[in-house]
């Protein structure tokens, strides 16, 4: 485990520093730094290929960074560095969840038995790791009496509660993707990591989900950090949009800054750096 001594400011749960990642010949991440503030929603946008996934899978463990640092600090003032762990104690020590762009659920097990797996090490933990723990252990039972009231919880706050007994796979893809993201809130996370939460939802679907992620920032206090291509969610519910391109940061702000930034537009257009004061000319224009 990476426990340090803490370093950063109160107000950034994790901060990248100089990351970068190269595959062979191809740098798909340069020197990139931002930081996500505590309590917050932080969008990470940018076109295809600008190294989005690449940055989630650096931060939950999944990559190992060629360069940089990744810093995360808990509420209790524990802090973690994120390059130097393994995928499972970026989950269990740092508390990072993530979800992926393709849904993982275990489509043949319940709603339910979907939330529990998810507190399977709290589980193991509460047995002592023994068949006798799960046979007897008050500790045992306690603790699955507590993760079926977690599970619970986080089916009332995906409006699932009513499909708790179903299989996952008969659920429609919106409630999938809610599914989702209710699992990995069930390990416990201070900060959850969505890739493409809003990926082929309909309208309804979609502001089910923002909705899902307002309720958690505001009440169970944990930042969130996505990946959308989905613009309107990004607008509506981010506090801050950072803005990749061929793994560099273009821009960095609140939303209504980064929407009206000539780079970024220039970047999402498909337009040269040259004519990216063309753009700028004209976004001034257009506000005027
Ligand atoms: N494991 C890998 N091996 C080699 N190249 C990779 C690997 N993962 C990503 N890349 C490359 O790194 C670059 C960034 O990819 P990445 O998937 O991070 O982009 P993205 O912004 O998430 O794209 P999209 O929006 O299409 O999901 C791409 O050129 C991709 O081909």
């Amino acid at each position: 485990m990476s426990a340090v001594a803490s370093t950063m400011n109160n107000d950034a749960i994790l901060k990248v520093e100089h990351l970068s990642m190269r595959f062979g010949g191809l740098m798909a991440i340069n020197d990139l730094s931002f930081e996500v503030r505590r309590g917050e929603i932080t969008a990470l946008i940018g076109p295809n290929g600008a190294g989005k996934t690449t940055v989630f899978n650096c931060i939950t463990g999944f990559y190992k960074p060629t360069m940089g640092m990744i810093s995360m600090q808990q509420k209790g003032g524990k802090s973690f560095y994120l390059e130097r762990m393994a995928d499972f104690e970026v989950t269990r020590d740092a508390k990072v969840a993530r979800t992926f762009q393709n849904i993982r659920l275990f489509s043949g097990l319940t709603l339910l038995e979907n939330l529990l797996v998810a507190q399977h090490n709290a589980l193991m933990k509460a047995s002592g790791y023994t068949v006798l723990g799960l046979l007897g252990f008050k500790t045992y039972k306690d603790a699955s009496k507590e993760a079926v009231e977690k599970a619970r919880y986080w089916l009332e706050k995906a409006s699932l509660i009513d499909r708790a007994d179903d299989p996952a796979g008969d659920l429609p893809y919106g409630a999938q993707r809610r599914l989702e993201i209710a699992r990995a809130m069930c390990t416990g996370p201070e900060l959850l990591c969505l890739d493409e939460p809003a990926a082929g939802l309909n309208p309804r679907e979609s502001q089910e989900l923002n909705k899902l992620l307002r309720s958690i920032r505001a009440d169970n206090g944990t930042s969130l950090l996505l990946i959308e291509h989905d613009m309107s969610v990004v607008m509506e519910i981010s506090d801050h949009v950072v803005v990749l391109e061929y793994g560099q940061k273009i821009s960095d702000g609140d939303p209504a800054h980064v929407k009206n930034d000539p780079r970024v537009i220039a970047a999402y257009l498909g337009v040269d750096d040259d004519e990216v004061e063309t753009v700028r000319h004209e976004v001034e224009e257009g506000a005027n």
